[in-house]
């Protein structure tokens, strides 16, 4: 199956466990792979027929920022469930990074797939 990719979404947003997580805005860095036929988009060359990298983009920045979560493991599963019930993306990987959560590390993550294609 094709896939539609967005890679390093940023999203400001209140994300973690400890309370003085709880007080600021840290960043997430968020990377999909989405299975999508690809095919009609581009036989057509119309809008309609593809999956919107832009409004997939907009829509998870909406649904992350909306209230405050703890795990990143709580917004890759978000992510994936709406992604698969809101666009009817058959499968999707979902990697959750978090910059800066470990000192001595570059990022920590999540990686996740679910579905099926
Ligand atoms: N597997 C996870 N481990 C940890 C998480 C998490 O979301 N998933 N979160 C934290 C803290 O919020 C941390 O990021 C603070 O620096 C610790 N471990």
């Amino acid at each position: 199956m094709d896939r539609v990719l967005i890679r390093q979404l940023k999203i400001e947003t209140i994300i973690g466990i400890y309370e003085w997580e709880k007080q600021i805005h840290q960043t997430l860095l968020v990377d999909l792979d989405m299975a999508w036929d690809n095919r009609p988009a581009a036989a057509t060359d119309d809008y309609k027929h593809a999956l919107c990298y832009e409004t997939v983009s907009n829509r998870l920045t909406a649904l992350i920022t909306d209230k405050p979560i703890e795990l990143i493991e709580t917004v890759a599963e978000m992510i994936a469930d709406c992604l698969m019930n809101e666009f009817t993306v058959p499968w999707v990987k979902v990697t959750v990074m978090k910059p800066g959560a470990v000192p001595t590390a570059v990022a920590v993550g999540v990686e996740i797939e679910r579905g099926h294609g």
